[in-house]
């Protein structure tokens, strides 16, 4: 054992990924164990890893975790990359929700059928340029502050950051209004172990191709 964190998923982003992310940018170095067949999943849940039968789940400290949001709070918790105090923290939940809910979205769209997908985008497109980003936007405006919550790095900029890659992906330009956003997306992107992590080569998954995304369908019995 060589007792680094080892991460149970499928070789893609999915709910893992903000997972991979939240470690990297606390300079966690990982093992990852790819979900390739059926049989791999199953194997998981006969050795009663998988307390509610689903991944991601992660072995870490002598314990298995699940469910993504308790794997990212003990991570985040660990690492000091939590609010000092319960406001700070009720302030990062909210966000962090916020950003889960158009992450979702967005997540959503790999399954969405040929026929709906134009609409799909155009509503993202419309959530993130008219709700999220205004909104978060207006959070550093209000404070004038470096990052989201207390002046220091927590997880939910690290999170808003991978949200704001994603938002890059699907239109380059919805950046563009929020000046501030952009300026936090690129001092965050400078921080040394967020940088070696935005590398080629580095454990950071591309966006999901058909072939994983069918391979995937079959391992958890999606239609
Ligand atoms: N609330 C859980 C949901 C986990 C989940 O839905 N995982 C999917 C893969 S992304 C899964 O294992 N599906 C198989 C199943 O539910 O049987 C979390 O956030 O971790």
């Amino acid at each position: 054992m060589s007792g680094k964190p080892v991460l149970h998923y499928f070789n893609a982003r999915g709910r893992m990924e903000c997972i991979r992310w939240l470690l990297a940018a606390a300079g966690v170095e990982f093992e990852e164990k790819f979900i390739e067949r059926p049989e791999d999943l199953e194997k998981l849940r006969k050795d009663g890893k998988l307390m509610f039968e689903q991944v991601p789940m992660v072995e870490i400290d002598g314990m298995t975790l699940v469910q993504t949001r308790a794997i990212l709070n003990y991570i985040a918790t660990k690492y000091d990359l939590d609010g000092k105090d319960v406001k700070e923290r009720a302030l990062i939940d909210m966000y962090a929700e916020g950003i889960a809910d158009l992450s979702e979205m967005m997540g959503q769209l790999v399954v969405t059928p040929p026929d709906q997908k134009e609409a799909k985008i155009a509503l993202i497109k419309d959530r993130t340029k008219n709700r999220y980003l205004p909104a978060f936007e207006k959070v550093l405006k209000s404070h004038g502050q470096d990052y989201l919550v207390g002046n220091r790095l927590t997880r939910v900029d690290i999170h808003l950051l991978e949200l704001l890659l994603y938002v890059e992906e699907i239109d380059s330009s919805l950046l563009a209004p929020f000046p501030l956003l952009k300026a936090l997306k690129s001092r965050l992107s400078n921080l040394p172990n967020v940088k070696k992590f935005l590398q080629p080569g580095s454990q950071r998954k591309p966006p999901i191709d058909e072939k994983a995304l069918e391979e995937a369908k079959k391992i958890f019995k999606l239609s």
